[in-house]
């Protein structure tokens, strides 16, 4: 099985572009985890665009399932992960001014700074990830950092998959089974979607979680969140 963590972003943009509390991020944090989800995500940004700082205090004392926080780990992304004692801490190489994320870390070049920022989480029982390419070389690289786990950059999987592509997995299912030999857990995430998740899944040895957001809170539009939060627990069995 692999776990479903849903990555609430999407509900704390709607909410932030009325004000107020409607949607309620807490509350659909807590629902997502009642219709069965294993964890929660969320990738507060810089610019707090969606999920604000306090939104990762406040939901540390609801969640009760995985709670996964994702970002850059600039000097107050670390002290709110040591604050919010999360149970995974995701590494991203994100630019300031990125729309989203659109790259994984250089393992290689970034390696003294992940080996000391990864130290300082484990040190503190977080588990740590980092986001990367399916790129043997950056997997390597990922190996001596020390981290936990890795998580694949899935964009450029889903996009040949849009096209009819089944190829674009093979570069994924070599880098899992090469992380697997070096004893790195192995996530996933960006732009699965219902779609296509069920080849990657079963394409993809020893996935242990995937993080879902835009397209599961678009999808949900259609088909309403804890009937699209159960087509993809069906499809992660
Ligand atoms: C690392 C990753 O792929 C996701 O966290 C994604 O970047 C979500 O961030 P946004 O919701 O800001 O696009
Ligand atoms: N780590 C990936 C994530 O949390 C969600 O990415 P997306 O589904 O919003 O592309």
């Amino acid at each position: 099985m692999t776990k479903l963590s849903v990555n609430i972003n999407k509900i704390a943009t709607l909410r932030n572009s009325r004000g107020g509390q409607v949607p309620n991020v807490l509350k659909v944090a807590s629902d997502i985890e009642a219709f069965g989800a294993q964890g929660i995500t969320i990738h507060p940004r810089p610019d707090e665009r969606h999920i604000r700082y306090q939104d990762a205090r406040d939901l540390k004392n609801i969640v009760t399932t995985e709670f996964n926080i994702e970002g850059n780990p600039i000097p107050k992304f670390i002290d709110l992960v040591l604050e919010t004692m999360p149970t995974q801490v995701t590494l991203v190489p994100d630019a300031i001014d990125a729309v989203t994320s659109n790259a994984g870390w250089d393992t290689v070049s970034n390696k003294d700074f992940l080996k000391d920022v990864i130290a300082t989480f484990k040190q503190n029982g977080i588990r740590t990830s980092i986001f990367v390419d399916p790129d043997l070389k950056m997997i390597e690289g990922a190996a001596l950092t020390g981290t936990d786990r890795i998580e694949l950059y899935t964009e450029s999987y889903a996009d040949s998959y849009a096209a009819g592509n089944l190829e674009g997995v093979k570069s994924f299912t070599e880098a899992a089974k090469l992380a697997h030999h070096l004893e790195l857990g192995i996530n996933a995430g960006h732009d699965l979607s219902l779609d296509n998740i069920e080849y990657f899944k079963n394409n993809i040895p020893h996935l242990e979680e995937v993080s879902i957001g835009h397209a599961l809170i678009c999808e949900s539009l259609y088909l309403g969140l804890e009937n699209v939060v159960n087509m993809y627990l069906n499809k992660l069995k």
